[in-house]
């Protein structure tokens, strides 16, 4: 396997108008193997948006990159106060597929028009007719229909314009495309397209990875490799996403895992349970291991210290009880807690309460 990004200790916080921050990504290192699809998951408001930010160079205000660096292929972009990020990355080495993307392009350029924006943006020589020959190829050779070039936005299908969006941000061949909930307005034969499409483009070399955020963990077990579970601005868990499927390692992605409602079949005995508490503030996190108010595992050194990140650069979690079941899957459901005993001030599990 060939290497095409580390993304190492990455910070990044919103200034607010007070002037505090909000530390939204914090500490974040992430790899991503050539040709392959990592899923980031997690609950709302985790930092998967602004971490999908970060990594395509698509930094504004109030968000500020305090540390990190990022290399993709060999191109090392550091941050930093002082760093300035060159342009030339934005598009051709990291592309962003943001979040609602569908709705925010501009409804009085036909498709056309906005394909020919995006490569004159990047080449100011670019010519119209070979630009268009160029981008015809490339929406016939991903199976869609020549005249979506001259429709307008509204003239397609959600499925269609999500398909098409995500052609116009790969045109330039990015080397990592950062694609940021870009099934959840799909129906599910529209994101099972568009997942087969990314695909066929990631064997086509058009992009070398793919970064998709989720908090949708059948589609993101579906699309992706491997999966990095994101906590209050952490990762907590990188794994095989089948791996991650059957034997979670960190208690919030176990968590995370029992609460979807189509589960997979490790977990179809259990009831569906939703996660007890709700994720932290970012302006005030907890201390030591962020999850540990909300974790059914706590033991006393989660709630004062760093949890230790526990196996490899492409399988971790960090966490205190994983290093102490090293290579163990944590149990899931709300019988967890029959394995570890419960500190004297948590309540009693209730394990009638965790099966059907
Ligand atoms: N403009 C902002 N100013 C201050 N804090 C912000 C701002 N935008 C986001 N945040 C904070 O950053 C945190 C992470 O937000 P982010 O959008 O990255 O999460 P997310 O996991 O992508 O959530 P979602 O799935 O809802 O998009 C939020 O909890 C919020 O507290």
């Amino acid at each position: 396997m060939t290497r095409l990004l580390d993304a190492r200790n990455l910070r990044a916080a919103y200034r607010t108008p007070d002037g505090r921050l909000v530390r939204a990504v914090d500490d974040v290192t992430l790899h991503v193997e050539e040709g392959e699809v990592l899923g980031v998951a997690g609950e709302s408001g985790s930092g998967k948006s602004t971490l999908g930010a970060v990594l395509s160079l698509n930094v504004r205000a109030p968000l500020e990159v305090e540390s990190g660096e990022l290399d993709v292929e060999g191109k090392r972009q550091d941050f930093g106060a002082s760093a300035r990020i060159p342009r030339t990355w934005r598009g051709s080495v990291v592309s962003l597929l943001p979040q609602g993307a569908m709705n925010s392009i501009s409804p009085t350029m036909r498709v056309r028009e906005l394909c020919f924006d995006v490569i004159r943006a990047h080449d100011r020589r670019a010519r119209y007719g070979e630009s268009m020959d160029r981008v015809r190829e490339r929406i016939t050779d991903l199976g869609l229909p020549p005249r979506v070039l001259d429709a307008y936005p509204h003239q397609l299908s959600g499925g269609m314009k999500q398909r098409v969006v995500t052609v116009i941000s790969t045109l330039l061949n990015p080397r990592l495309l950062i694609a940021d909930e870009p099934t959840s307005a799909l129906d599910v034969s529209s994101q099972r397209a568009l997942m087969d499409m990314l695909k066929e483009m990631l064997s086509a070399g058009i992009m070398g990875g793919v970064i998709f955020i989720t908090h949708d963990l059948p589609v993101l077990r579906a699309v992706s490799d491997r999966i990095a579970v994101m906590y209050a601005g952490k990762v907590v868990e990188v794994a095989d996403a089948a791996d991650l499927a059957e034997r979670p390692r960190h208690p919030y992605s176990a968590a995370l895992l029992a609460s979807v409602l189509v589960p997979e079949p490790r977990y179809r005995t259990l009831r569906v349970t939703g996660i007890p508490g709700s994720p932290p503030s970012l302006a005030d996190p907890p201390s030591g291991c962020r999850f540990h108010p909300r974790c059914e595992l706590v033991m006393a050194q989660c709630r004062t210290q760093t949890p230790p990140v526990v196996g490899t650069e492409l399988r971790h979690s960090a966490c205190f009880w994983a290093a102490e079941h090293p290579g163990e899957p944590v149990p899931v459901g709300s019988a967890t807690r029959t394995s570890t005993p419960a500190p004297a001030s948590e309540p009693a599990p209730d394990p009638a309460g965790s099966t059907r």
